[in-house]
């Protein structure tokens, strides 16, 4: 019996994500905080799908948590075929009004933790004939975005390191991909403390969770590199590589500011 993992399962992306794996027949791993949300995942999905479903109440955030996770799975014996490195979120603001303390907290979650339970869990992967990895970054990973600055690098560095292994691990069985949706219905900009108008300008963009869950678990099992999610979102990023970043940094300045 082999389960994915999914970080940030118990609500968003992440959640649909569990949706379309389950869906499929997979068992699942369910990481993030709340336990409850986890909990009442948890019963729906083995109800609706009678697949095996586990969850694991953790903050990602802490430098310990990834070997924490890496050790519940050895104990329970789990064994590991998919990893979606899913949980992440924005802080919204100039650089300098958001505190050094929770830019760290933020850059923790999307970057070191997508590497330390990576690293931690690739030995397992490493068993399976095929086996997956699917990284969540965003559109926000091809540009710079101003007002979101830190939140956009952190999305790069989860690009280029997927790439970078993926090409690693070309002939071991493990296949990584990355998925860069745009705006996508969560809890995202609430998360992220974005202003209302911000949100409402979000919303005309937005896709919903379900659409970007079944576009990127196509993606991953279609060993695609990487996966955007919407034809307006593959069009924005086409337009990153051939205009001045000037004009694609303006433009995302103009979207975010305040
Ligand atoms: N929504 C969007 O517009 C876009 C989102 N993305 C990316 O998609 C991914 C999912 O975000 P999205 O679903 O939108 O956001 P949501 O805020 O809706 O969900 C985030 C998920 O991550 C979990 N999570 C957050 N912080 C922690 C933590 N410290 N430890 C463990 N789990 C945590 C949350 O669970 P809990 O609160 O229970 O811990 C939740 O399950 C992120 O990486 C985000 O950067 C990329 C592009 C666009
Ligand atoms: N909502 C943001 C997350 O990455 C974005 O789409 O830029």
């Amino acid at each position: 019996m082999t389960y994915a993992l999914i970080t940030g399962a118990s609500k968003g992306i992440g959640k649909s994500i569990a949706e379309e794996l389950a869906a499929k027949g997979k068992n699942l791993l369910l990481v993030s905080r709340s336990e409850e949300t986890l909990n009442e995942l948890r019963l729906s999905l083995i109800q609706r799908y009678n697949v095996h479903v586990a969850y694991l109440a953790i903050d990602l955030s802490a430098a310990e948590a990834p070997q924490l996770v890496s050790n519940w799975c050895t104990s329970n014996n789990y064994s590991i075929d998919v990893l979606v490195n899913n949980a992440g979120y924005g802080l919204w603001g100039p650089f300098e009004k958001v505190s050094l303390e929770s830019h760290q907290e933020m850059l923790q979650l999307n970057m070191l933790t997508v590497v330390q339970l990576t690293y931690a869990l690739l030995p397992e992967l490493k068993k399976h004939a095929s086996s997956y990895i699917l990284n969540v970054a965003s559109t926000a990973a091809y540009q710079a975005v101003p007002t979101l600055s830190l939140y956009a690098a952190s999305k790069s560095f989860v690009l280029l390191f997927t790439r970078g292994i993926r090409l690693e691990l070309e002939g071991t069985g493990v296949s990584v991909s990355c998925l860069c949706p745009g705006p996508t219905s969560t809890d995202f900009v609430t998360r992220a403390g974005m202003s209302l108008a911000i949100q409402k300008k979000s919303d005309t963009f937005s896709m919903t969770s379900e659409a970007v869950a079944r576009i990127g678990v196509r993606g991953m099992y279609n060993h695609k590199a990487e996966i955007i999610p919407g034809l307006l979102n593959k069009i924005i990023v086409a337009a990153t590589a051939w205009l001045p970043k000037y004009v694609t940094e303006k433009i995302a300045n103009d979207l975010y500011k305040k």
